[in-house]
């Protein structure tokens, strides 16, 4: 990432005397949105490095937003800040800060745009990186609601970008779940990965649908494959079968619910093992496939049926991502999105599926900002466009 040296650091909106070519930071406050599918992820840089002189000439819109923003853990009725992904002292173009890590549901978009207007976090801004879909979708609200053009950013190319940088700032961003045994979770345990040899590795975006990217270089990427059922379609479906309202009840549901009431297992046909092809009794034969049986079906609660919406979503995507890993020739398997949000049963199976199904081949990877790559690539883009 192009960034002014150490020496130059108060640039705020001016030029600065020796940087290559042009060197003009964006005026604060600096931010990087992704609005996706189902959330709306917003990355604030908060600088904390502000001077004296700078304080007592910056306006008193900017003093109010960044204290609006990092005073409050809600904003409206539907933004939170996820406190605890909060990163301090971090280096960006030339001055150091903390990142900031809110969301909120894009459906509440349009009150975040009012919110905007009323709090007037538009109006100083100069420019605001966005991507995601409703980056396109929502371009003209921005528009003439708050008279802010967007500057419209690739989603998977943020994406990327955001990985690693994150994961450059942060020693252990990147972990993965060692003895990922569905059966015994006990043995189960989150260790931090060195990821400073990355390359290549696969990606796979875990939103309201799934993209699956190949990584061989810093710039040099491809989306191989995809799919639709994804984390929408969990929560779509955990809606429809269990009446839930919100993502983090399908997840508490989940937690508390036996799938193997409602998937038909290995055993349920074989009466145990099926030795010759190498199924062992206990793993899923058929998603689903005990509520055909009436009987079955008086048996089963809620908790079980959104227990096995999870499993279900989750070993496709495992599948998918396997079979693709296998194909581009990839052994490192990074999940991001926020699918994995509060999902150590989703990130526990997909661990768990990439280690048994490769026999140890593949490793599966995660980041502890899994839902923000895409917002925190957006700032970067901000940054590095001013100075480049
Ligand atoms: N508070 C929440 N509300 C709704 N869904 C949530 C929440 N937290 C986690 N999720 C899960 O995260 C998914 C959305 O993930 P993410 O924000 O990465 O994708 P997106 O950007 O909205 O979608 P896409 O990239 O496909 O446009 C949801 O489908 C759901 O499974
Ligand atoms: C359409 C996007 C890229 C939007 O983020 C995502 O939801 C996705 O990759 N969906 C899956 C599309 C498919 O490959 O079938």
């Amino acid at each position: 990432m192009a960034q002014c040296d150490d020496s130059q650091s108060h640039c705020n909106g001016l030029a600065v005397a020796g940087c290559k070519g042009e060197c003009v930071l964006p005026h604060m406050p600096w931010f990087g949105m992704d609005v996706g599918g189902t959330l709306a992820k917003l990355v604030y840089f908060e600088p904390t490095d502000v001077t004296e002189d700078e304080e007592q000439q910056e306006v008193e819109t900017l003093r109010t937003i960044r204290r609006y923003l990092t005073g409050n853990v809600a904003y409206g009725s539907a933004g939170i800040r996820d406190v605890h992904l909060q990163m301090e002292g971090v280096r960006l173009g030339g001055r150091t800060g903390t990142l900031h890590f809110i969301r909120f549901p894009t459906s509440s978009m349009r009150a975040f745009i009012e919110l905007t207007k009323e709090k007037k976090l538009a109006t100083l801004a100069d420019t605001i990186c966005a991507t995601g879909g409703g980056a396109y979708k929502f371009e003209h609200d921005f528009k003439t609601e708050v008279n802010l053009t967007l500057q419209k950013l690739d989603e998977l190319n943020s994406l990327i970008q955001g990985i690693h940088f994150i994961d450059s700032l942060y020693l252990s961003e990147c972990y993965y779940w060692s003895h990922p045994d569905i059966r015994d979770s006990e043995q189960c345990k989150k260790l931090p990965f060195d990821f400073s040899d990355p390359y290549p590795y696969l990606v796979v975006n875990i939103g309201s649908g799934v993209s699956i990217l190949a990584v061989r270089s810093k710039d040099e990427y491809q989306r191989v494959s995809g799919t639709s059922l994804g984390g929408g379609t969990f929560l779509g479906l955990c809606c429809l079968l269990t009446g839930c309202q919100t993502y983090e009840e399908a997840i508490e549901m989940a937690t508390h619910g036996d799938s193997t009431k409602v998937d038909k297992l290995v055993k349920d046909i074989y009466g145990g093992d099926y030795e010759r092809f190498n199924l062992p009794g206990h793993i899923v034969a058929s998603s689903f496939g005990h509520m055909l049986s009436p009987e079955h079906r008086e048996d089963v609660t809620k908790c079980d049926l959104a227990r096995a919406t999870l499993v279900t979503i989750t070993n496709n995507i495992g599948s998918i991502a396997r079979m693709t890993a296998l194909n581009q020739g990839i052994d490192k398997v990074v999940f991001v999105g926020n699918f994995l949000r509060v999902n150590p049963i989703a990130m526990k199976l997909l661990a768990y599926a990439m280690e048994y199904w490769s026999k140890g081949q593949l490793k599966a990877l995660f980041l502890e900002h899994e839902g923000y790559m895409g917002a925190v690539g957006c700032l970067l883009e901000l940054v590095k466009q001013k100075l480049s």
